[in-house]
């Protein structure tokens, strides 16, 4: 059963009122909401556990990312890229139209304020959501009291780090790719890389372009396409065939396609998925690799491809089909999960993965005034997507909401200190 909370809960000094929604999390998600909000003269507080807007962005990305779709799909609502921006801009051009985009709307979130739970309290009808401060000496916790939670913390808010036997014994360097900046300091090194989705495949490149000998590690499949077709974007081409044509046949468009571009990548040991590439992505979540150099490297034999790991031991690796390798470094390019149960009280709106039960474009709105933002599995335009909706069913309710307390004086309302 949910707690429930008195009038000397909220007089806590700890404790506050936020005439408005919460939102968790200030990366691309948190901050479409927020713009959304101000466009519609909506009050909201932003809480983000990092010191930074979009600190995906700023901390857990490689120097070398670009945004692998068309810059027109990954713009947030209501303020586009600069026009001297590339088809695909870099990852610094990105994180500086994010700090355009606070700083235009005016959106200054709390930082260093992680989340540490979010529960709905029935008998007032409010969000009470709990975190604790990560940046000074001291951790302190606050309270927040609020009709509306917007959950904006993201499809890749921890690292997935698999256990392997033995890598206790390994005795060299083992990160994850969210930690990998660049190759500089892999120079001559022999690298193995776990995994093949888009940071397997990219981290691999940068590798090679550092003069370090990476194996990447395949131990199922993999749908590689080429970034673009005949000098057109691959996915603005799905996405245009999306309209006219099934999914199935754009997938065996894409990949009839991507047989006539790349040749057949199963020969270097890109086993391809029985299901298609578009397909996989809905339904898995599992993202296509967009090719952006990677397999001319594997090709060339600078990428070796090596199937699965069976254990590990000093300086070495044992792989599935009985091979060892010496090695000198592991790079975990094993992708990321949601965080949203390790908080979030709610066995409506989330799975147990802490992605919306409902498919996209229904899983953005929960009951009790819980929404989601950004976890379609459809990268940025699915953000911006949901981020409309979110925004604009906020503002129509807390208009009425606040016309109303303005003649009821709703005994909820009454019971709240009110800091802002
Ligand atoms: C390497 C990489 C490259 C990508 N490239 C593309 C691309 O080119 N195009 C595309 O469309 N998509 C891309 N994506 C997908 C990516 O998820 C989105 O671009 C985008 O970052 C999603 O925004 P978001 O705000 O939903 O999540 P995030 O950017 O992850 O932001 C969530 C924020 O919530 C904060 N947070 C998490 N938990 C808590 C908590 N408990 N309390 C407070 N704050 C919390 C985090 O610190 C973070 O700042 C990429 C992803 C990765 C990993
Ligand atoms: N330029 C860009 O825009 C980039 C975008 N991204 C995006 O970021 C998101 C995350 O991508 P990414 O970090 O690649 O994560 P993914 O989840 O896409 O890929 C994880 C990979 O790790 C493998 N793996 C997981 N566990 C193990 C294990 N125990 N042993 C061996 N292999 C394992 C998976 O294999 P299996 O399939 O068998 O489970 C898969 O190949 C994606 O949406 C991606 O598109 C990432 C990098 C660059
Ligand atoms: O790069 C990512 O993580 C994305 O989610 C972007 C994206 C959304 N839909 C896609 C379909 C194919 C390839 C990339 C994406």
């Amino acid at each position: 059963m949910f707690q429930t909370f008195g009038p000397e809960d909220f007089l806590s000094s700890r404790c506050i009122w936020v005439n408005g929604p919460v939102i968790v999390g200030a990366g691309p998600s948190g901050l479409a909401v927020g713009a959304g909000l101000k466009n519609q003269g909506v009050p909201f507080i932003i809480l983000e556990r990092a010191n930074c807007i979009a600190s995906l962005w700023q901390k857990k990305t490689y120097n070398r990312l670009k945004l692998h779709l068309p810059k027109k799909f990954c713009q947030l609502p209501n303020f586009p890229f600069p026009e001297d921006f590339p088809e695909y801009p870099t990852k610094f051009q990105f994180i500086s139209y994010l700090e355009s985009y606070a700083k235009h709307f005016d959106i200054n979130p709390h930082f260093n304020e992680t989340v540490q739970s979010a529960k709905y309290d029935e008998t007032f009808g409010l969000w009470r959501v709990k975190t604790i401060s990560t940046g000074g000496p001291n951790a302190i916790g606050v309270e927040y009291i609020c009709r509306w939670l917007v959950v904006a913390t993201g499809e890749n808010a921890e690292k997935v780090a698999p256990e392997f036997e033995g890598l206790q014994d390994f005795g060299g360097h083992v990160t994850h790719a969210c930690d990998y900046k660049s190759g500089q300091s892999y120079s001559g090194e022999r690298v193995l890389v776990v995994g093949c989705g888009n940071s397997g495949m990219e981290v691999s490149l940068d590798l090679c372009n550092h003069n370090a000998n990476p194996s990447m590690v395949v131990r199922s499949s993999v749908h590689v396409l080429p970034r673009e077709v005949f000098g057109k974007s691959t996915f603005e081409l799905a996405v245009s065939m999306m309209k006219w044509l099934p999914l199935w046949l754009v997938d065996k468009i894409m990949l009839i396609l991507a047989h006539l571009i790349l040749g057949n990548t199963e020969k270097y040991g890109l086993k391809r998925p029985c299901m298609g590439p578009l397909e996989l992505k809905n339904t898995a979540g599992k993202t296509p690799v967009l090719d952006i150099g990677a397999l001319d490297k594997i090709r060339s034999g600078e990428i070796k491809i090596v199937p699965g790991i069976k254990k590990f031991s000093r300086g070495r690796v044992e792989l599935v089909n009985g091979q060892t390798l010496e090695v000198d470094s592991v790079i975990l390019a094993t992708g990321y999960r949601s965080n949203v149960p390790s908080w979030l009280k709610d066995d409506e709106l989330f799975s147990e993965e802490g992605i919306p039960k409902k498919p996209f474009p229904n899983g953005w709105k929960g009951k009790s005034g819980v929404y989601a933002v950004g976890f379609t599995r459809r990268g940025l335009s699915g953000a911006s997507s949901d981020a409309i909706c979110v925004a604009h069913d906020i503002a129509k309710c807390w208009k009425e909401e606040t016309k109303h307390k303005k003649t009821s004086m709703d005994p909820r309302h009454r019971r709240c200190i009110s800091h802002f």
